[in-house]
């Protein structure tokens, strides 16, 4: 390979940024502006102009479709069949690390990888064991104590070392009992989760010399993606890694964070030099991706965040067509409108649906596009996650009420046993047996034989209870009736509510709402079949995903693509920016869900739509639209739709007292790490942590053997002496 290609058509920046490979450089890129090209030329550098091999170089991405696009791209750029296996994730790196190395943490190499639900069903077989009930002790909060344990490295020495552990058995707090039983359990089946992977590698570096240097030694030079997302773990691995040769190449842009929430910490890139003294800096602000339309808006709505170094972002690209707002009076005006728009693209830019991506703030969104994409034939794909109808949850919801419409086994099978009712394989074998030879569903068949002992110590009566008398309501009344006392009765929705899982809960509300609108515009009651034969519509599953289709994704799932025309749907208040977010973590989350904003509108190379409607929202909540909207001036771009003016005087006011209440001065912290305090209920203990973000206090609690956390505005914190 020519030199040639590798700088072809790089700017000079660019070129500097590719060329600097020696000692510590940081490259602050904006939006668009070529980071994935310069990483990938410099990659492409350092084998075919350099002589390196690709064994001796680290490249960390975020995302595995990020290091699968870079190998492929690297692949192209070098040619050949040769090992990429370095271009990789943190998580793959930290695999690959391990499976070579864990041995001396007495792991052995085949240890398993654990995912959220292997997590959970080892959580899942502890409760049965201790007889607790998860509406308790929700799984998404025991998981996220699981992860504040993990934040530091200690609990590795405990699951490393060969002494015997502390009984679970022996542990009063609840809590911790389980905690303490998952970390028995995860040991027993040497099982690693996403933290693991990371917190074993640091140890495994910290605690042997001799394997940290021999990688040290390997890795000659290292570039890391999207190092504005990395959490400190992750900058320390990224830190001790390059001691060895000290050739960091780190690449990022701070306006386009949208993983604080996670851990992220932008500080990293922002004071890059505090770590690597005489770094060089390159930065690349001249964006190739979009119209100057498309940048002013991103640039003038990035412009608001006050946490933020302005890079002057700019373009020589030609003017194209001014971005559009359309405003719509419902969900459905809204969703046909991006629909039509996608087919006047196709007729009058000759668009293929591949260059359409619609993006939006939350999975649940998707349902009202889908359903309208479905309905004028369009094809459509979902990108890093499953089609609404295909979630795992609304394929349940949707069970209930196919059960009670056909008593068919399969809808009967997908929620017997979910939530638990004790009905594992041998029940289900034993009902299996006596339907065929009966000739009866499998529902029928339990009904029959519900008081055969095999069924005692099972809740499969109260199961059966519940949908027997819905069958005798089923007439009077509506579908949407029938799903929320069917999803209530039968435990279903508690179930996913003590989940804690936000998204599956989301998504359930959307299927309700959905259910309710489609009986609206209807304008008549409908019967179960009749929903659920139109349902049958949504969830064929023919589709294959390689013909040409619209590609709908999160804006999270958005980041680092680009698409010709771009689509932000659902702009409204309390969606983006996120309500739960801004009550989580105040300002530092409004500037988030600003990048995030951020985010979406620079994917745009060629048109930027952005649309909201009125009515209410599956939470029952008026709908307004975005405050981000009313923070850009009317010249960025062209409205369609009309915005009442008393409509909008009322948006603006509900913006302002939710502003209020966000920015009610949470107070500032009265006490340091160290201090001593009393706690009206939990006694005496001492600061840990004072986290600026959560604006909260991690607080050590003697007496009770706990640690909790604490708001700086709970007033009655005091000083304590002893
Ligand atoms: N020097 C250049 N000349 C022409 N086009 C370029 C140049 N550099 C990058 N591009 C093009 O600009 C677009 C954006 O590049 P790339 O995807 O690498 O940006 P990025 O910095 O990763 O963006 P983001 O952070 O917004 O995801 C791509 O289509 C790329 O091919």
């Amino acid at each position: 390979m020519e030199t040639d290609g590798i700088f072809n058509g790089l700017n000079e920046q660019q070129e500097m940024a590719v060329t600097s490979t020696e000692g510590a450089v940081r490259v602050i890129a904006g939006a668009g502006s070529g980071k994935t090209r310069t990483l990938t030329n410099r990659y492409a550098y350092l084998v075919s102009e350099l002589g390196l091999e690709p064994s001796n170089l680290l490249c960390v991405t975020f995302t595995n479709k990020a290091a699968q696009e870079m190998r492929r791209r690297v692949k192209k750029l070098v040619g050949g069949e040769r090992d990429t296996g370095y271009i990789n994730t943190y998580h793959g790196f930290c695999v690959r690390i391990l499976r070579e190395d864990i041995h001396h943490l007495f792991y052995p190499k085949q240890f398993l990888i654990l995912d959220t639900e292997d997590q959970k069903s080892i959580l899942r077989e502890i409760y049965d064991e201790f007889g607790l009930k998860v509406n308790d002790h929700k799984f998404a909060r025991i998981l996220k104590k699981i992860g504040e344990l993990k934040a530091d490295t200690g609990y590795v020495y405990d699951l490393i070392s060969r002494e015997k552990t502390i009984d679970p058995e022996q542990v009063e707090e609840v809590d911790r009992k389980i905690i303490v039983a998952y970390l028995k359990k995860q040991r027993r089946v040497y099982g690693l989760d996403f933290d693991d992977l990371l917190n074993f590698t640091l140890v495994l570096f910290g605690e042997y010399k001799d394997v940290l240097e021999k990688w040290q030694e390997r890795l000659y030079y290292i570039q890391v993606d999207e190092f504005q997302d990395s959490s400190p773990k992750q900058f320390e691995l990224i830190r001790i890694l390059s001691k060895g040769h000290g050739n960091v190449f780190v690449v990022g842009d701070p306006d386009q964070t949208i993983y604080e929430w996670r851990g992220a910490d932008p500080k990293f890139m922002v004071n890059f030099d505090q770590w690597f003294p005489g770094c060089k800096t390159v930065l690349l602000n001249e964006n190739y991706r979009s119209t100057p339309q498309i940048l002013d808006i991103g640039n003038a709505l990035i412009k608001q965040n006050k946490l933020r170094v302005d890079k002057d972002m700019f373009t020589h690209n030609p003017k194209g067509v001014n971005v559009i707002h359309y405003h719509a009076k419902t969900e459905e005006e809204e969703a046909k409108w991006i629909v039509s728009r996608i087919q006047t693209l196709q007729k009058e830019r000759g668009a293929s649906l591949n260059e359409v991506a619609v993006l939006y703030r939350a999975n649940y969104l998707s349902r009202f596009v889908e359903q309208a994409l479905i309905h004028e034939n369009l094809e459509y794909s979902i990108f890093g996650g499953f089609k609404f109808f295909e979630r795992k949850e609304i394929k349940d919801a949707l069970a209930h009420l196919k059960l009670l419409a056909f008593e068919d086994d399969l809808s009967f099978m997908r929620i017997i046993n979910t939530p638990r009712r004790q009905m594992g394989k041998k029940r289900i074998t034993f009902l299996r047996e006596r339907s065929e030879e009966e000739g009866k569903s499998l529902y029928q068949t339990l009904v029959d034989h519900i008081d055969h002992p095999i069924f005692n110590r099972t809740k499969a009566k109260e199961f059966i209870e519940v949908i027997e008398s819905m069958k005798i309501k089923r007439t009077e009344l509506s579908v949407a009736d029938l799903l929320q006392d069917l999803l209530q009765g039968t435990g279903y929705e508690a179930f996913i509510r003590e989940d804690g899982d936000h998204e599956r809960l989301d998504n359930l509300m959307e299927l309700k709402h959905s259910v309710v609108q489609y009986e609206e515009a209807m304008g008549e009651e409908i019967s179960l079949e009749y929903y659920l034969q139109m349902l049958t519509l949504y969830t064929e599953n023919d589709r294959e995903d390689q013909r040409e289709a619209v590609k709908l994704m999160t804006i999270h799932t958005s980041k680092g693509l680009e698409y010709p025309y771009v689509f932000l749907v659902g702009f409204n208040e309390r969606v983006l920016p996120n309500e739960r977010s801004l009550r989580e973590r105040k300002e530092y989350a409004l500037e988030e869900e600003r990048r995030l904003a951020y985010v979406a509108m620079t994917r745009a190379e060629r048109e930027l739509y952005l649309t909201e409607s009125e009515g209410t929202s599956g939470r029952g909540e008026k709908k307004y639209p975005s405050r981000f909207l009313f923070e850009l001036e009317e010249s960025l771009y062209d409205r369609l739709g009309i915005i009442e003016p008393e409509f909008e005087q009322e948006a603006k006011e509900i913006i302002r007292m939710n502003n209020q209440l966000e920015a009610t001065p949470t107070s500032d912290a009265s006490f340091k790490r160290g201090d001593r305090v009393i706690h009206p209920v939990f006694g005496t203990g001492t600061i840990e942590e004072v986290d600026d973000r959560k604006r909260m206090y991690k607080i050590y609690f003697e007496e009770m053997e706990v640690t909790r956390p604490i708001s700086w505005n709970f007033k009655r914190l005091e000083k304590s002496n002893v």
